[in-house]
């Protein structure tokens, strides 16, 4: 423990976008349109919920439009990992984002099988892979952070560079016809970060928070306890605020992380829908609501991870988890397996008959 610390001085980024409150004028003709199909009222559970939601974020009652899905697979280093807290090397990140473009992981199945378009993205993994591939986008920050037990991991403006080489990807994806942004990460070592974020924003005890990744040991758990509560102990009255936000991820945050972070702030500046993964992700999600709470309104939470705190998240978020498959892999593996859902959601929006069209009469609404 660093009594004296003070943590980084950080101050709101210039150039983060404006996210507009959606307009709820809109809400009485979606539930009316969702009212009118032919089916008992609130029949289609939480899918109904689903479409109300992504038909307010689009602005429109009418059709809505699912265009160009793409999952975007954010890669990076982690000083911490040096400690022996997960089940691999460091050396895994980079080996897996070769797997990645070679279209080999876990990721890349369930993108085939949800139809969904894939990018990797080089936040900062600790050696570059020198590849050209469609499918990669180096916005390196550095090679990996600092090991958070022991140091900041990363400066304030390593953490601004980080949001807005975010939003900056958001935006060009978007330009380029996205209109679903799913998002996934690898870093080994990303969950001590994430837990430690937790920990940190939402003001949880260490010990509540810590789970085990990719399985560590028991001995390798009581390690990774020790190290986040050191890397937690620097900061001192965090909340769920901006300035808390950027103060917790330069102190123990990873660059897959602040780029998600930013590129959500981004997606949701422009009305996408933002289809969030797993715990680590769900962590980036919270700091963008922390950094803008109108973020919030463009999420959907895919899965619930396996991974201990991610339910914490959840509650945080007061969200409800599309699935439930004890996953607890990342990549955006839940993200891509969510996608049909969505556009389930989306097909029984736009196509389903109405009492009316299809002369069903005499039920009750
Ligand atoms: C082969 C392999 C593939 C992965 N794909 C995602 N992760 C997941 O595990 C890591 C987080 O867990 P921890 O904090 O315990 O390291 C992240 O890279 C995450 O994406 C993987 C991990 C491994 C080993
Ligand atoms: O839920 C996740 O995102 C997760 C859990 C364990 C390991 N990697 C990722």
């Amino acid at each position: 423990m660093h009594p004296d610390f003070q943590p980084a001085a950080v101050e709101l980024v210039p150039g983060l976008p404006e996210i507009l409150p959606l307009d709820e004028a809109l809400l009485p003709g979606i539930r009316a349109r969702i009212l009118n199909k032919t089916k008992p009222p609130g029949s289609l559970g939480y899918l109904e919920d689903l479409a109300e939601q992504i038909a307010l974020l689009q602005g429109s009652p009418e059709l809505l439009q699912l265009r160009a899905p793409i999952m975007l697979v954010f890669a990076a280093d982690h000083g911490i990992a040096r400690n022996a807290v997960s089940i691999a090397p460091q050396a895994v990140t980079r080996q897996m984002v070769l797997n990645f473009l070679s279209g080999g992981a876990a990721i890349n199945c369930l993108c085939q099988s949800s139809a969904m378009r894939f990018r990797v993205v080089d936040a900062g993994i600790l050696e570059p892979v020198r590849v050209n591939s469609e499918y990669l986008r180096v916005q390196r920050i550095a090679p990996g952070t600092e090991d958070f037990s022991r140091a900041p991991a990363m400066s304030a403006d390593q953490c601004r560079a980080a949001l807005m080489a975010g939003v900056r990807i958001a935006n060009d994806e978007i330009d380029a016809g996205a209109g679903v942004l799913g998002f996934g990460e690898m870093g080994i070592g990303n969950t001590s970060s994430a837990s430690a974020l937790l920990a940190l924003v939402a003001g949880l005890p260490v010990d509540d928070v810590v789970g085990r990744g990719t399985g560590i040991t028991d001995q390798q758990y009581r390690l990774k306890l020790d190290l986040i509560t050191q890397g937690v102990q620097r900061v001192r009255g965090a909340s769920m605020d901006p300035v808390s936000a950027m103060t917790a991820l330069t102190e123990v945050g990873g660059f897959e992380v602040a780029q998600i972070t930013g590129a959500m702030l981004g997606a949701a500046a422009r009305n996408r829908v933002i289809l969030v993964d797993g715990f680590i992700v769900s962590v980036a999600a919270l700091l963008a609501v922390c950094i803008n709470p109108q973020a919030r309104s463009r999420m959907v939470f895919a899965h619930r991870s396996a991974e201990r705190a991610h339910v914490m998240v959840l509650e945080l978020m007061q969200a409800r988890a599309l699935l439930d498959l004890d996953l607890r892999l990342g990549e955006g593996t839940g993200a891509a397996l969510a996608l049909p859902l969505l556009r389930a959601a989306c097909i029984f929006y736009n196509e389903m008959a109405t009492f009316d069209s299809a002369g069903v009469t005499g039920v009750e609404v």
